[in-house]
């Protein structure tokens, strides 16, 4: 339904994006996460046709993204949602389905139904004195009233209460159902995880993981073991000399102390180091690393530089380390990953 192939955009010799590829399945929710100035918004105002890429192919259900019938297929939600302060939802909505040449009937059906499922109340109130949730849904709302089969969403639920956060995210996996691509962007990992079939990960304009969240997290996560003892606290310090050696780091947590090791054979030096220190491990508990132990290990890699001029070329570092392998694969992914993350 998507598909993205050498995209990159440049501000002068500042590179927003760089040598961006990704394709989304119909019907598929898919992420693009990364820290602030990443290139997220950049990516998806590309996607909606509204920032022309400097090199690279777009394509969206079919269209190049410049085709104004990809814009007819299309529903974007900007990150900041530019409402009429003076308008009403209603009025506000059927001024863009009739920007859309959306039959009145047909727009007035849509409508009814978006702000309903939104739960979105007060119809006839001024959208400028609503709060920023229900700013939110009408934008959601606006986003769908040319029934689009894309929706790309910019920081959707960002900023938003619990409660509407939970809304606009269930909606999200509800237009999945039926039938709808979405991209959506987002900083908070736990709204990607719960909605996204596949993710990429952008740092500084590249892409610099991709994959399923679960197989990112196989990839660039480690599962640990975290080893409990009852070693008495005044053989504590003993423990934790005899297990500085092997690198596992161990802590007094209430009556027990803590060992964290990568591995089960680690887990039976510290099984031999508290039976020298007259204790026994009496809990073992596996540790999978979440979506944003793993994210915080991507991007505090180095990165190449962004500046085309004088500076660090970024065209040169295209798949420098890309394994190429296929559909789960990461590119662009710098030479040299930290040491051991924790
Ligand atoms: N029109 C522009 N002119 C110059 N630089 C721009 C322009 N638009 C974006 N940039 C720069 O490109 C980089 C990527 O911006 P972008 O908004 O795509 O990042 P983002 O990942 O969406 O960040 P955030 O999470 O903070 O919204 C940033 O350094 C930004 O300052």
């Amino acid at each position: 339904m998507i598909e993205v192939a050498g995209l990159r955009k440049t501000y002068g010799d500042f590179a927003a994006v760089v040598d961006s590829d990704f394709s989304v399945e119909e019907g598929e929710v898919f992420g693009i996460v990364g820290p602030n100035g990443a290139g997220k918004t950049t990516t998806l105002k590309v996607l909606a046709g509204l920032v022309d890429p400097t090199e690279g192919d777009v394509e969206v259900a079919g269209f190049p993204s410049d085709d104004p019938e990809m814009r007819r297929r299309l529903g974007f939600l900007p990150e900041e949602s530019p409402l009429y302060e003076e308008m009403t939802p209603l009025s506000y909505l059927n001024f863009f389905a009739d920007l859309y040449d959306v039959p009145s009937e047909v727009a007035d059906e849509r409508i009814e139904a978006a702000l309903d499922r939104l739960e979105l109340d007060h119809r006839d109130r001024r959208l400028g004195d609503m709060s920023k949730g229900m700013k939110r849904k009408v934008a959601i709302a606006r986003s769908l009233v040319n029934d689009p089969d894309v929706l790309v969403y910019d920081e959707p639920a960002s900023g938003l209460d619990p409660v509407t956060t939970n809304s606009v995210l269930e909606f999200t996996r509800e237009l999945r159902a039926a039938g709808k691509t979405v991209v959506f962007s987002a900083h908070n990992l736990y709204h990607v995880e719960s909605v996204c079939d596949r993710v990429v990960v952008m740092n500084e304009g590249r892409i610099v993981a991709r994959g399923s969240v679960d197989g990112i997290r196989e990839r660039h996560g480690e599962t640990t073991y975290h080893v409990f003892t009852d070693v008495a606290p005044a053989a504590g310090e003993r423990l934790i000399e005899a297990l500085a050696d092997p690198d596992a780091p161990t802590e007094e947590v209430g009556d027990r102390f803590r060992t964290v090791v990568p591995d089960m054979d680690a887990v039976e030096a510290v099984r031999a180091a508290a039976a020298e220190a007259g204790g026994e491990v009496v809990d073992i508990r596996t540790r999978e690393p979440s979506l944003e132990d793993v994210f915080l290990d991507i991007v505090g890699r180095p990165m190449p530089g962004r500046y085309t001029g004088g500076g660090g070329a970024v065209d040169e570092t295209r798949d420098t380390a890309g394994d190429g392998g296929e559909g789960d694969d990461e590119r662009n992914r710098p030479a040299e990953p930290p040491e051991g993350a924790e």
